[in-house]
């Protein structure tokens, strides 16, 4: 099995909506704390972060559904109609068929409401929005929702998603499915989302970003152990640590990375991915490459060592290579990088089944490396190789022969192709997905898209193969690759708006 080593502390866990039942019900029965105690620290606790940042709310409008969802949206209003503001509640389906608990809080909002400031409409058509209010609250449907949204919700939301005033969101915006993150029809666009015992997982997922706006992560009083199911995690700077430079006596003791890369015309790929690792701190980077090619490495890469294969007029990798390669990796302890400007000759194929066949290092393996896999009808791994594949979602098409979809159905892909091969993938897009053979993966929570540009791959290959020639494990690699980028593209943006290039991610 891949070692794998990252540990995501519990506020990182995505849940997803069986998870989140799962939870809620094992805390009420096993744990004795009834759901109209949990209901009320969630709405007090997105009460009290909303009295925080907003001293002088007037009016606030309401929109609930029939579930506990409208039950944690009327906690909330109880809490800024003790601050003196005007609430108004629209019940979309009524309120004869609330959930015990939410029917509770109606009642005690009532109790708490001695001038005369609470509004209610019992169903949506006769809703009169009041001339001003603060903000929306978004309190029809959470880990609840079943199908798309149905009749006067869809109307609900369309209708607040065209207001000017901000909606604020309770545990996840109606309409947004948990899991996937997929819009069921329609979905509310928050400006904050409260998010209640754990982040869900659909938050990172397609329509997600776009739609939960700032995410408040809620704690509830879950035991640890009822979350050990989790397999999906937000990946974050303030729990992953990236690795910092120390020199080693030697060049050989301070991590080496054979780049084993390039074909005639395609030499550009292996220059950015080798610059971007050299500039990790690697002791040292040899490019394997055909003996052909030997002067434009010499010319653009002089720090870096080169060791030619085959004869001069050899311009691309061929399957008689292999052994001298493989010859030339068992020199050194180290990573290897497949693929940068491999090009898609057949006898290239051969090679890369032959290396891959024989091979124990470390590998990661990009660009035509993975379409020479995605040739094979086998992937030739030995049981002791790690490898760490990173394809964007066209490469990882070919790999699976099959259509991926989007976020969510990727997401599904990747972990499942990770267990089945016992290898790590980092699959580039939006967001970036990390999976590992145990099944776990890992989300970004940037916006990803900034490497959309050709020559970021590239960037992003030579950081992930730095990290593993400087010893990280292979989830851990992929990690600090994605957060290098996050941090630089971050500091970038504070200072200037030039759009990102790839090299300025190396
Ligand atoms: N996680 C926790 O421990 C806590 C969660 N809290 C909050 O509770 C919700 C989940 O509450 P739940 O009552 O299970 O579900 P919802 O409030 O989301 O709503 C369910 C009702 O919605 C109807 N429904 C479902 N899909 C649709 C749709 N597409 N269109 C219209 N209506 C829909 C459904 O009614 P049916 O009669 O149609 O079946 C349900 O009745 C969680 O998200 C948190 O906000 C607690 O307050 C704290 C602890
Ligand atoms: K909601």
């Amino acid at each position: 099995m891949v070692k794998e080593t990252l540990d995501a502390p519990y506020s990182h866990y995505l849940l997803d909506a069986e998870l989140s039942q799962k939870v809620d019900h094992r805390t009420t029965e096993e744990m004795d704390i009834d759901g109209f105690t949990l209901m009320e620290i969630a709405g007090s606790s997105a009460a009290k972060k909303i009295l925080q940042h907003n001293k002088q709310l007037q009016h606030n409008v309401f929109l609930c559904g029939k579930g506990n969802n409208a039950g944690d949206a009327l906690v909330v209003a109880r809490y800024l109609l003790q601050h003196d503001a005007r609430v108004t509640l629209v019940f979309i389906s009524g309120t004869d068929d609330l959930s015990k608990d939410t029917q509770k809080n109606l009642k005690l909002l009532r109790a708490f409401d001695k001038k005369d400031r609470i509004t209610i409409y019992e169903k949506w058509s006769g809703f009169s929005a009041p001339n001003n209010y603060n903000f929306i609250i978004d309190g029809m449907l959470g880990t609840g929702l079943t199908s798309d949204l149905r009749g006067d919700y869809a109307k609900a939301v369309g209708w607040a998603n065209q207001q000017q005033h901000p909606v604020l969101a309770m545990d996840i915006p109606t309409g947004l499915h948990p899991d996937s993150g997929e819009k069921m029809g329609k979905a509310i666009e928050a400006v904050r989302t409260f998010s209640f015992g754990g982040r869900k997982q659909g938050f990172y997922l397609n329509d997600g970003p776009a739609v939960t706006g700032t995410i408040d992560y809620c704690d509830l009083p879950f035991p640890n152990a009822y979350k050990e199911d989790c397999k999906t995690f937000a990946l974050d700077t303030d729990w992953v640590s990236l690795p910092s430079y120390t020199p080693g006596k030697h060049k050989y003791d301070s991590g080496v990375l054979h780049i084993v890369a390039g074909s005639e015309g395609l030499t550009g790929a292996a220059i950015m991915a080798a610059r971007s690792a050299w500039a990790e701190g690697l002791g040292a980077i040899i490019i394997i490459c055909p003996r052909g090619l030997l002067s434009v490495f010499e010319h653009n890469l002089p720090s870096v060592i080169k060791k030619p294969v085959g004869k001069k007029e050899d311009y691309y990798f061929k399957e008689s290579h292999a052994e001298q390669v493989q010859d030339i990796l068992q020199e050194k302890e180290s990573s290897m990088l497949l693929g940068p400007g491999l090009g898609r000759n057949t006898d290239t194929i051969s090679f890369v089944e032959q290396l891959l066949t024989t091979t124990t290092t470390d590998t990661i393996i990009d660009a035509d490396g993975l379409w020479c896999l995605s040739q094979l009808e086998e992937w030739p791994k030995t049981d002791q190789a790690n490898w760490i594949l990173t394809p964007h979602p066209g490469e990882l098409q070919k790999l699976i022969k099959d259509e991926i979809g989007e976020g969510h159905q990727r997401l599904n892909t990747v972990r499942k192709l990770c267990q089945e091969n016992n290898t790590t993938i980092l699959s580039k897009g939006m967001p970036g997905i990390i999976g590992t053979p145990s099944r776990k993966c890992y989300l970004t929570n940037y916006n990803t898209n900034y490497f959309a540009r050709a020559g970021s791959g590239d960037v992003l290959a030579g950081k992930v193969s730095a990290f593993s020639a400087l010893g990280l494990a292979a989830d851990e690699s992929c990690a600090a690759a994605l957060l290098n980028g996050q941090q630089k593209l971050s500091s970038l943006q504070k200072d200037t708006n030039k759009i990102p290039e790839p090299t300025d991610f190396i």
